[in-house]
């Protein structure tokens, strides 16, 4: 089967946990190709969405179908890197070593380990134990354990928490490389003036789709001057909050 045009397809997803409906009917596609920021405030269903994309999440209902695949399949286990907001990278363990572990559970070689180091720019720290790395580097070996295995969707859960702004526009720098390489890349983030850099993006609020348009579409949509007041403006905007609207 050749790549989809769609990298996911979300339909009618209703998502609970702990006896709340976090995502009451989600629908949602991700072109292939594209970096895609998934923004919301804190409780919005961001990682949720995110875990039923992986497919770790138990659903309720609906459909979430990745690459042509159910969400959580077995062909997927090679085509989808996921990085949680907690990311598992072994602190008494050099950044080569983590990237070998996770190149050796991928079933990838060596030289892969030693071609994704390069490619997140860590190859000069390749032999420092990953205790020593500082936030933004730590970040870059995380996701260089998930693209160990060359997967077609990266899924990253918050990647730039607690990195200075410079380091956060290093990372979208990087994403946006590698969609170049024709990957998708799922993020999300709480931080709205990240809109900006990606090529497209989806805002959650209460776990439903506020907006979901290319950064361009959204300011001129709301007239706002950045993504912080566009989504005021929507919140603002929506029925549910608005005075005087008809049922
Ligand atoms: N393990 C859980 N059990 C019960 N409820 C949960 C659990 N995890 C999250 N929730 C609830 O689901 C809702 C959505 O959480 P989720 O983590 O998806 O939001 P988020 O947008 O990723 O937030 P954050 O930016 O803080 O990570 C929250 O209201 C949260 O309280």
């Amino acid at each position: 089967m050749g790549p989809t045009p769609e990298a996911v397809v979300v339909e009618h997803l209703r998502v609970v946990r702990g006896g709340r409906e976090v995502l009451p009917d989600l629908d949602l596609v991700v072109p292939a190709g594209q970096v895609v920021g998934l923004l919301g405030p804190s409780g919005s269903g961001k990682t949720t969405l995110l875990r039923a994309v992986v497919g770790v999440q138990v659903v309720a209902s609906g459909r979430v179908t990745v690459l042509g695949h159910p969400a959580g399949s077995p062909p997927l286990r090679r085509l989808v890197g996921y990085v949680t907001q907690q990311p598992s990278v072994y602190d008494d363990l050099s950044v080569t070593d983590n990237v070998r572990y996770f190149a050796d559970l991928a079933g990838a070689g060596r030289d892969r380990a030693a071609e994704v180091l390069e490619e997140v720019d860590l190859g000069p720290v390749a032999a420092s134990r990953a205790r020593a790395l500082s936030g933004g580097q730590r970040s870059r070996l995380s996701l260089a354990c998930a693209l160990v295995g060359d997967p077609r969707l990266l899924v990253l859960d918050e990647p730039t928490v607690g990195l200075d702004p410079v380091l956060r526009r290093d990372l979208w720098a990087l994403f946006a490389r590698l969609a170049g390489e024709g990957r998708t890349l799922l993020v999300s983030s709480h931080v709205m003036d990240e809109a900006t850099r990606c090529d497209r993006l989806v805002l959650l609020r209460e776990g439903r789709v506020l907006a979901d348009e290319t950064p361009a579409q959204l300011l001129a949509r709301t007239g706002a001057t950045d993504a912080d007041a566009a989504f005021l403006a929507l919140v603002e905007g929506a029925p549910r909050g608005a005075p005087g609207t008809m049922p």
